[in-house]
């Protein structure tokens, strides 16, 4: 039997998610190596300790892909994939990116596009949090009328984004919408909380004909966050509703991100698509 190749990947970013991919690949033991951890100018001997001696923890772009990693995953920040994504793509390395709101830029979202297609590379964009894109997906080949996504995420989640100088969010009592609008909006003005506005977006009616609604709840379980994808379509309708735990370290991140990204990186390396 041929012997399976191992797969390369390097983060970028050291937070919630990418301690998490850790965990799940020393758990799991898949043919998968973190090769490489980037992290911010000034977190580099700190990290190191957290990480191990195999795993090279570096501070520009450029010692990361000298790794030669198979797949680049970014775990970090709208601005990462602003300011790196095109250089990554364009020298043909594959970029796994879960801060999507960045897309709600038209222009970036097209020059990443362009950028893989010169560099023969690939832009791997997981479901995140919500999971279960594929249905959305699948029902966009045919005539979609409506795509309404809703994220509900408790108060204290929504602390240090725009809705703190209209709310005061200690005080909610009960469901309370604190956004309505555009994905793109969304995406920009609360960069750690709704990137899947746009994610939804571009797997279905687009950044114009998505509606999103953002909504601080105190009566969610502890320690959790939700949403809601309403589609109407040619082929039917679907109704997606979500309780998932969020991160112990980070209330505004779902642990059901990191794991569908884990799984993507999974299916690289199993031979069959489950
Ligand atoms: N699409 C989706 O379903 C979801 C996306 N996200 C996004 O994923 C990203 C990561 O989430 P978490 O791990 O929970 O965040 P986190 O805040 O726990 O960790 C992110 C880490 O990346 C670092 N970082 C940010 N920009 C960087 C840069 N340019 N260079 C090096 N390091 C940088 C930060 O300092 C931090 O240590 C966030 O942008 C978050 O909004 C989070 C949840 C769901
Ligand atoms: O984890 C979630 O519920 C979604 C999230 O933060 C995002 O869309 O940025």
């Amino acid at each position: 039997m041929a012997k399976q190749k191992r797969l390369k990947i390097a983060l970028i970013g050291y937070g919630a998610i990418s301690q998490m991919l850790f965990d799940v690949f020393r758990e799991k033991k898949p043919p998968i190596d973190i090769v490489g951890v980037l992290v911010r100018k000034g977190r580099v001997a700190d990290t190191q300790k957290k990480v191990g001696k195999k795993v090279a923890v570096v501070d520009t772009l450029k010692a990361l892909l000298k790794l030669n990693p198979d797949v680049v995953v970014e775990a970090a920040s709208q601005q990462a994939v602003r300011e790196w994504g095109e250089t990554i793509l364009k020298k043909g390395f594959d970029f796994m990116v879960i801060a999507t709101g960045a897309y709600g830029d038209p222009v970036l979202w097209k020059k990443h596009l362009k950028a893989a297609e010169k560099g023969g590379s690939r832009l791997r964009l997981p479901s995140g949090a919500i999971a279960g894109l594929d249905g959305l997906l699948a029902m966009r080949l045919g005539k979609l009328e409506k795509v309404k996504y809703i994220s509900i995420k408790p108060p204290h989640a929504w602390t240090g984004t725009p809705a703190e100088t209209e709310f005061d969010l200690p005080s909610i009592k009960e469901p309370t919408v604190i956004f309505r609008g555009k994905p793109a909006d969304a995406g920009r003005l609360y960069p750690k909380n709704a990137n899947l506005a746009v994610t939804v977006a571009l797997c279905g009616a687009g950044l114009d004909n998505t509606e999103i609604e953002l909504v601080a709840d105190p009566t969610l379980p502890p320690g959790t966050n939700a949403s809601k994808l309403e589609v109407v379509a040619d082929s039917g309708e679907l109704k997606l509703e979500r309780l998932g735990r969020a991160m112990p370290d980070n209330p505004k991140t779902g642990v059901l991100t990191a794991l569908t990204m884990a799984d993507d990186l999974l299916k690289i390396v199993r031979h069959s698509d489950w």
